[in-house]
């Protein structure tokens, strides 16, 4: 096709499309080739290429065909100088670098313009790769996993099955995945959608009577990642069209990763067949964030946070202040970051902790965990190798006494109870020998290296 050709066919999507979708999203498309019935736009930025993706590539394909050019699906490109990724990232990138990783953002996002061959997923976040993932105890077998499959080999597991709370990292992984995979194996069509997604594309599929076209488009598929499987459960045309895709894709040994809020085997109303594929392969969990962890996220945060706000001091003891009381998950972890740097860049003052605790305050107060009786005895049972009935029963030698008056004066400590209500919880004793203990404890903390450790290591696991 040529550029006069090119100019006719606006001509036309202006009639089609109005002047103001027109001015907004067709005149600024720049139609630089056709390579292989692939049909390549130039576009300034990715969110335009992705919202015209989205909106007119289904009309814009059909007008081409209409002219007569062999298009099988449309592609754009971002002009390299204009390109702005929506996150600063802690990789220094050049142009080129860019364009591979915006083009896949721009044609995933192109559900509308499907054809056979055409990557039917959702957009990826640039901001979740392997470099800025943070790797820590909790999370390190899915962190290894998720780089396994990244390399693009031959399939070893089948599917991978990432689970775990809350913002604890999963879709972050699995984007990473897909980054890595288009950079080492750009061969490989790779498709990220969430459940809810695939859903959605199933559904259209069925009232547009393109079910054809769906079942080819999903099975030409190389790696398929799908997130939040918990979404289909309960659904059951669209965990039957799941199945189906899913055996497909294992029988010609393809990859596929799914992630969901818990384990297969815990997802209630999905198939028991389901359960069982999903439980084939590999299945690893990212466990809740510990303390260390949650330091070094914070950590690597701060310094991007750093280049919007290089200006800013950060008073010593706030990240570990931080780390140590929001425990909930990364989400929230990173919301009150942000929220704090703003905060302070607005209101012109350093970060000290005490301007941490205003602006924080409600985040604060809300993941404030609440530490049980019941706890501070199971982990100080536990800690010591006692039998929690030994610690909380009648017996005095100091095998089971000093174990018992550690966990009481951690209660005291931990909890809001008093002492005659830990004395009752301790096998109904009286609130003076808690009292005593807790005393105890307390000198043996100055004196003692080992107790303080002991301590230490316990309040660590308890408020984590
Ligand atoms: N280990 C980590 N290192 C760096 N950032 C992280 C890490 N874990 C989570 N995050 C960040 O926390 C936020 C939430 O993560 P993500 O969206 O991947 O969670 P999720 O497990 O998919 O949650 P949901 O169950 O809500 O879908 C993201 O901004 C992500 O970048």
């Amino acid at each position: 096709m040529t550029q006069e050709q090119w100019g006719k066919l606006q001509q036309n999507l202006l009639t089609t499309v109005g002047k103001n979708n027109y001015t907004t999203w067709i005149e600024p498309l720049e139609f630089l080739e056709i390579n292989d019935g692939v049909a390549i736009f130039e576009v300034p930025t990715s969110f335009l290429g992705n919202y015209v993706s989205q909106n007119f590539g289904d009309l814009i394909l059909h007008q081409l065909t209409e002219v007569g050019a062999s298009v099988r699906r449309i592609n754009f490109r971002v002009a390299a100088n204009l390109t702005q990724r929506p996150a600063p990232v802690a990789k220094k990138e050049t142009p080129k670098e860019v364009l591979k990783q915006d083009e896949p953002a721009a044609a995933a996002a192109a559900p509308q313009a499907a054809r056979e061959d055409t990557v039917p997923g959702a957009p990826l976040d640039a901001r979740f790769t392997f470099d800025s993932f943070v790797v820590g105890k909790p999370n390190e077998l899915a962190h290894a996993a998720a780089r396994r499959v990244a390399e693009g080999g031959p399939v070893t597991f089948n599917p991978l099955f990432l689970y775990g709370g809350v913002g604890l990292g999963k879709t972050h992984l699995m984007h990473a995945i897909a980054w890595e995979l288009q950079t080492q194996r750009p061969d490989l069509n790779v498709v990220y959608l969430s459940a809810e997604q695939f859903m959605y594309r199933f559904v259209q599929a069925l009232r547009d009577r393109k079910m054809m076209d769906f079942k080819q488009l999903f099975r030409s598929v190389d790696v398929l990642m799908v997130d939040d499987v918990q979404f289909i459960a309960g659904k059951d045309s669209t965990q039957e069209e799941f199945f189906h895709t899913f055996n497909a894709l294992v029988d010609q040994n393809k990859q596929i990763i799914i992630s969901a809020d818990r384990a297969p085997g815990e997802i209630k109303d999905l198939e028991d067949r389901i359960k069982s594929r999903l439980q084939c392969g590999l299945v690893v969990d990212l466990h809740p964030t510990d303390y260390e962890l949650r330091l070094g996220i914070l950590q690597s945060k701060v310094e991007q946070h750093r280049q919007q706000y290089p200006e800013l001091e950060l008073a010593p003891g706030v990240l570990e202040f931080l780390a140590h009381r929001i425990s909930t998950n990364v989400r929230v972890l990173e919301g009150a970051l942000t929220r704090l740097f703003a905060f302070a860049s607005l209101v012109g003052r350093p970060i000290t902790m005490e301007l941490t605790q205003d602006c924080l305050a409600d985040v604060l107060r809300a993941s404030e965990r609440k530490i049980t009786v019941e706890e501070i005895q199971r982990k100080v049972s536990e800690h010591y190798n006692i039998r929690l009935s030994d610690m909380i029963g009648p017996k005095r030698v100091r095998t089971y006494a000093r174990p018992r008056q550690v966990a009481m004066y951690l209660c005291k400590q931990l909890t809001s109870r008093s002492l005659p209500e830990i004395g009752r919880r301790f096998g109904g004793r009286d609130h003076t020998t808690v009292m005593h203990g807790v005393k105890r404890i307390e000198e043996l903390r100055q004196q003692d290296g080992q107790i303080a450790e002991d301590l230490e290591m316990l309040r660590r696991a308890l408020e984590a």
